[in-house]
């Protein structure tokens, strides 16, 4: 089985929010809610990753320094096992802006629950929920 890596990020806001990304039509799992983030690339370490891809997707920046490891997702897909390192970001500069089709929504970690996610992130809610 192939394990692909991903980087996926928890923006959270002055009020506690976190920032959730909705799947564009067309796209696998089109509609579900995720966290911003994609995939790693050869040679690119996670915190790289997501430095490129909150700029390219959202429009914002942020530093490694501002990345905290805070837990991960390990699930099997059909095609590809899924290893998500799930990073907190409190620190960003720029307004997230959605500039790949997404539809951008902060939620209450309280909230999560309302806002279908891909499977492999349903176990990260508990988690999240309960760290802030
Ligand atoms: N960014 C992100 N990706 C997630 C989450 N949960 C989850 O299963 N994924 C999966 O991880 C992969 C992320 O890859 P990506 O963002 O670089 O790729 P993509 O959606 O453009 O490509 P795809 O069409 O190949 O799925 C996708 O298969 C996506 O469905 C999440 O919370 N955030």
């Amino acid at each position: 089985m192939k394990v692909v890596l991903v980087a996926a990020v928890a923006l959270i806001d002055a009020d506690g929010r976190i920032l959730l990304a909705q799947r564009p039509e067309g796209k696998s799992m089109a509609g579900l809610w995720e966290f911003p983030g994609g995939k790693v690339e050869p040679g690119e370490t996670p915190e790289a990753a997501l430095v490129r891809e909150l700029h390219e997707e959202l429009g914002i920046e942020t530093r490694n320094s501002c990345l905290a490891p805070l837990t991960f997702a390990s699930h099997t897909y059909d095609d590809f096992h899924l290893l998500m390192p799930l990073f907190a970001c409190r620190k960003w500069s720029g307004i997230p802006h959605p500039k790949e089709g997404q539809t951008l929504k902060w939620a209450h970690a309280r909230d999560l629950r309302e806002y279908p996610m891909p499977p492999a992130d349903i176990p990260l809610i508990p988690i999240l929920r309960d760290w802030l």
